[in-house]
């Protein structure tokens, strides 16, 4: 049923990794090792181009993680997810050149970032992609980071989300900063650009003092698409202010159908049309032939997981070290400093499957968020019923094993999707902003979008 808070067809974004991957996910025959070639990325990008995915998205932390046993040694030695990350913003620069429609997103931190880059970093890949750029605002939540930028402990979580308030505000301010008209290229005038039409930022503010204007033309999206991940009640009203695409990961459609209905609840709140921000679950989709050959290949993945890899990843996701809990018990209630939504899908597991530590790490290390285990027709089913049912605008496609399992998907259940009209078959438009159907903001959207008590 048409719902007035949803697109008729859903989007699709893809989750990378510029390393190993899954834990275990690496060790499978069918991984390929290349993560540092330029034709690794260029290989996946051209898959979900075929595929047409909506865009593709690179994680990124900026520390080998050492919360679990205050040591990164679990993480190095499993390939768990933070082992190893290549920079994502030079990966990007890759597949600009290899791709023509899809959307190129990287993840910057405000936490350890400045402003000035971003906005600069951001508008480059806009003009050099044709309006295809995506951030995805983070504010990190590991101590290990805050070693790596001259700070013992990471910031509070209230006043991290301060920062990335008044940084995200700056950054739209310095794109606006020229003129859309403001590059004139009049070779017999002589006028390159109206300096009239170049305007000065002069920011002043708790974090930032920045004056501008920015070096690079305002980008052809207005503002390259600005994705959020936040769960925690801070993150959630930063999110549903300035995000146009929001990432999340549920354990369950329960959960995913609550934070739907909570962001668009906000947004709306603050004056958005709650079209305007498209909600991307994270799944991990194991596809095969059969039913059977689908959840063998599942127990043959989740085999490869080691614990301690799944439980050193859930330790700096936590922000709590895991080590000196009894592994054959279940996960007691703690009060976790680090990413709440993690949290909830591990407590849910732990409670609906009885789960203990070592099998939670087992589980976590091989994550397969929404369990759509099964052939293309039943992976399919499950995906509908997210989207008809109200729990997202789409999904954040993680694979299992890079980058087989992209070519598994978008060979087997994109097709599917389409028969049933549920995903295009052909991209539309040319930008971004284009695919996930959102307009391109005018100068001075910033205001509409900062929050109230800020904005002068
Ligand atoms: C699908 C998904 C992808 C994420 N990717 C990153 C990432 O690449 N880097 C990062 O520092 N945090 C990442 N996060 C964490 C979020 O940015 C955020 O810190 C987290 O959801 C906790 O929200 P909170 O800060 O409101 O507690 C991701 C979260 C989700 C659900």
């Amino acid at each position: 049923m048409p719902s007035p808070d949803r697109d008729d067809q859903l989007h699709l974004a893809a989750f990378v990794t510029a390393g190993p991957g899954r834990p275990g996910g690496w060790r499978h025959p069918a991984s390929v090792s290349d993560w540092r070639s330029a034709a690794y990325y260029r290989r996946i990008g051209r898959t979900l181009e075929r595929a047409r995915f909506d865009l593709v998205f690179f994680a990124d932390i900026l520390a080998v993680p050492d919360r679990y046993g205050g040591s990164p040694d679990p993480q190095l030695r499993h390939g768990a997810l933070g082992s190893m990350r290549l920079d994502p913003t030079p990966v990007l620069g890759v597949l600009a050149g290899a791709t023509e429609h899809l959307g190129l997103a990287a993840t910057v931190s405000t936490t350890y970032a400045e402003p000035y880059s971003v906005a600069r970093s951001f508008a480059t890949l806009d003009h050099l992609s044709g309006g295809r750029a995506a951030w995805n605002v983070v504010t990190s939540f590991q101590d290990a980071e805050a070693r790596n930028f001259g700070r013992e402990t990471h910031i509070d979580r209230a006043s991290r989300y301060l920062r990335a308030e008044e940084f995200v505000r700056v950054t739209a301010e310095l794109w606006d900063s020229w003129d859309d008209d403001a590059l004139v290229l009049d070779r017999d005038a002589p006028l390159f650009a109206d300096p009239a039409r170049v305007h000065r930022v002069d920011h002043h503010g708790a974090w930032f003092d920045v004056q501008g204007p920015l070096n690079v033309a305002r980008p052809p999206q207005g503002y390259p698409v600005l994705i959020q991940a936040g769960a925690s009640p801070a993150g959630r009203d930063f999110a549903s202010r300035w995000a146009d695409v929001i990432f999340c990961s549920h354990a369950s459609l329960e959960s995913a159908r609550d934070f739907y209905a909570d962001i668009k609840g906000r947004a709306a709140a603050h004056g958005r049309d709650p079209r305007e921000i498209k909600i991307l679950p994270a799944i991990t989709p194991i596809v095969a032939d059969t039913t059977e050959a689908a959840r063998a290949k599942s127990a043959e993945l989740a085999d490869l997981v080691v614990p301690e890899a799944g439980l050193s990843t859930l330790s700096y996701h936590l922000d709590i070290d895991l080590a000196p809990f009894p592994h054959d018990e279940r996960l007691p209630d703690v009060d976790v400093p680090g990413v709440q939504g993690h949290y909830q899908e591990v407590r849910e597991l732990t409670e609906k499957h009885g789960m203990t530590l070592r099998q939670l790490g087992r589980r976590y290390g091989g994550t397969h968020e929404g369990d759509f285990v099964g052939t293309p027709r039943e992976v399919a089913d499950g995906l509908e019923e997210w989207f008809t049912g109200g729990a997202c605008d789409g999904f954040t496609v993680t694979a299992v094993y890079q980058p087989g399992a992209f070519d598994e998907f978008g060979e087997g259940v994109v097709p599917e999707l389409q028969r049933r009209g549920l995903f295009r078959t052909d991209y539309e438009g040319t930008t971004l902003r284009d695919h996930l159907g959102l307009a391109r903001p005018t100068a001075g959207e910033w205001r509409r979008r900062a929050a109230r008590e800020d904005t002068p």
